[in-house]
């Protein structure tokens, strides 16, 4: 009698908790049309929260879900600039200022020609919980244009950021909302966006903006920190296998900020890196990767990786993106971009013996792909936690501004090294409490949903 009737509440709980989550989800699908990004990042989210939810059901009377989703603004503007030629064109800017229970909202902008309201907003919703198992006082949000650098003068580039800022200006601030740089944006597009900042508000306020060039209140580290937190996270889920990343064989997708330096922290702790791709293919060094060479094709020559043969004619190219995911692997890092690593990649990796996958970029796998490595026992370290080095350090960046000094490179990076290493735990307890021992997908989920949900509750329905 007594189990029955305890089985019937559970099953209740079980079932009003399916219910609401559905509901909020399909409103969010009614609402938000023909934003598949936003959904993919929405319903990955709520996959994991029935435990929480069935635990705290206070979340659920208290309607945390619906506001969570909902963002608390979302501005879209006008970004017109005039090309070398004397041509006028008109790109579209958006801000979204998703969600400041834990603080101002922070997090970067992307210039690329795919970027749209449902990308931005799949990137902000990610970034709130991300910020939040960070443990650092900062909200979620996210911007960008659909703007493409690829190919512009840098006076072109000056061009734009500068009509970017001059419309962003009058809703960000130090308190208020503080981007930074993503996809397309570098330290030299943050310089250019600065400085017109300053002019527009006649003061030099230091913590607007984070990734800032070194000379005027950037922060040491920042440039390394989400490669290489991804790789002191890697080093976190292994040892937990008693594995280690030296001595493994690694592939990174991806040549950019995080490709960089997650290939350069990974390689000085013992991998050898043999692979690394761009927008157009990728290369495979089975000698492992000169990282000098990328880097001077990325970072200085702006080129594409197909010239690494000029040094490197051993190396082999092969056009494509996807079939990076071929070479067989002990470490995989996706770090290009969303949706670059489907189930069929997964198999490959699966079937090649893969031992760890982290996303250093943003929603890299497909929620087919992760499912496969999770019921492969494939240690998974998801883009909310993986990553969240750079936004970590960001947070860093504003309080040395804050106190107008400067800490050396390897105090922060001692910070960042224990900020992986304490969203590491974070996402493990939780997962351990949501009885999902080792997976950090769920753990992720429930330990940032918690953080923001609890700031939420506190500050009443507003
Ligand atoms: N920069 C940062 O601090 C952070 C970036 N991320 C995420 O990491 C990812 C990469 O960002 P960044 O390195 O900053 O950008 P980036 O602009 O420096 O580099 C992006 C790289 O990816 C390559 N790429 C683009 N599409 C590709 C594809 N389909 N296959 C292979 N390569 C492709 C580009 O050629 C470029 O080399 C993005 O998802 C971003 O949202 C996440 C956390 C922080
Ligand atoms: O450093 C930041 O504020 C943002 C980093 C970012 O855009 C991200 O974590 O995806």
């Amino acid at each position: 009698m007594t189990n029955s009737y305890i089985l019937r509440k559970k099953n209740d709980i079980d079932e009003q908790v399916q219910h609401y989550l559905d509901e909020v989800y399909s409103t969010v699908v009614s609402r938000n049309p023909n934003e598949t990004e936003f959904h993919q990042a929405v319903a990955l989210i709520f996959k994991s929260l029935s435990p929480i939810l069935r635990k705290y059901p206070h979340y659920m009377e208290k309607g945390i879900l619906e506001q969570l989703v909902e963002p608390e603004r979302v501005i879209t503007f006008r970004v017109p600039w005039i090309d070398d030629n004397g041509k006028v064109h008109v790109n579209r800017g958006f801000r979204v200022q998703f969600n400041s229970a834990l603080g101002p909202y922070k997090g970067g902008l992307r210039f690329h020609p795919s970027v749209n309201v449902s990308i931005v907003k799949f990137l902000g919703l990610e970034q709130i919980i991300k910020n939040a198992l960070t443990g650092q006082p900062i909200g979620g949000g996210k911007g960008g244009a659909d703007f493409d650098p690829k190919g512009k003068s840098d006076n072109e580039i000056m061009r734009f950021c500068q009509s970017y800022m001059s419309e962003l200006a009058r809703h960000i601030g130090p308190d208020t909302d503080i981007p930074a740089g993503d996809i397309g944006v570098g330290a030299t597009e943050i310089g250019y966006m600065f400085g017109q900042y300053k002019k527009i508000r006649g003061n030099f306020e230091a913590g607007v903006l984070t990734g800032k060039g070194l000379g005027y209140g950037g922060s040491l580290a920042r440039k390394e920190a989400t490669g290489y937190g991804a790789i002191y996270f890697v080093e976190e889920m292994l040892k937990s296998k008693g594995l280690s990343i030296n001595g493994s064989t690694t592939v990174v997708s991806g040549s950019g900020n995080v490709a960089i330096y997650a290939i350069e922290k990974a390689t000085s702790l013992g991998a050898k890196v043999v692979a690394c791709s761009d927008s157009d293919g990728f290369i495979y060094d089975e000698n492992g990767i000169d990282l000098d060479t990328i880097k001077e094709i990325k970072e200085v020559n702006k080129d594409r990786i197909e010239t690494y043969l000029a040094k490197h004619p051993a190396a082999a190219y092969f056009a494509g993106c996807n079939g990076i995911w071929g070479i067989p692997c002990d470490v995989a890092l996706p770090c290009a971009t969303q949706n670059e690593l489907d189930s069929e990649s997964a198999a490959k990796l699966i079937s090649h013996g893969v031992k760890a996958v982290a996303e250093g970029a943003n929603m890299p796998c497909t929620p087919e792909a992760i499912d496969a490595f999770l019921e492969n026992d494939i240690l998974f370290g998801p883009a909310k936690a993986a990553n969240a080095g750079g936004v970590a350090v960001s947070s860093l960046e504003m309080a040395q501004n804050s106190m107008r000094m400067s800490w050396t490179f390897e105090e922060v990076d001692e910070k960042l090294q224990q900020i992986m290493k304490n969203t590491y735990e974070s996402c493990l307890a939780a997962s351990i409490e949501f009885e999902a021992e080792g997976n950090l997908e769920i753990g992720s989920n429930i330990a940032g949903f918690k953080r923001v949900a609890d700031a939420m509750v506190a500050h009443g329905v507003i």
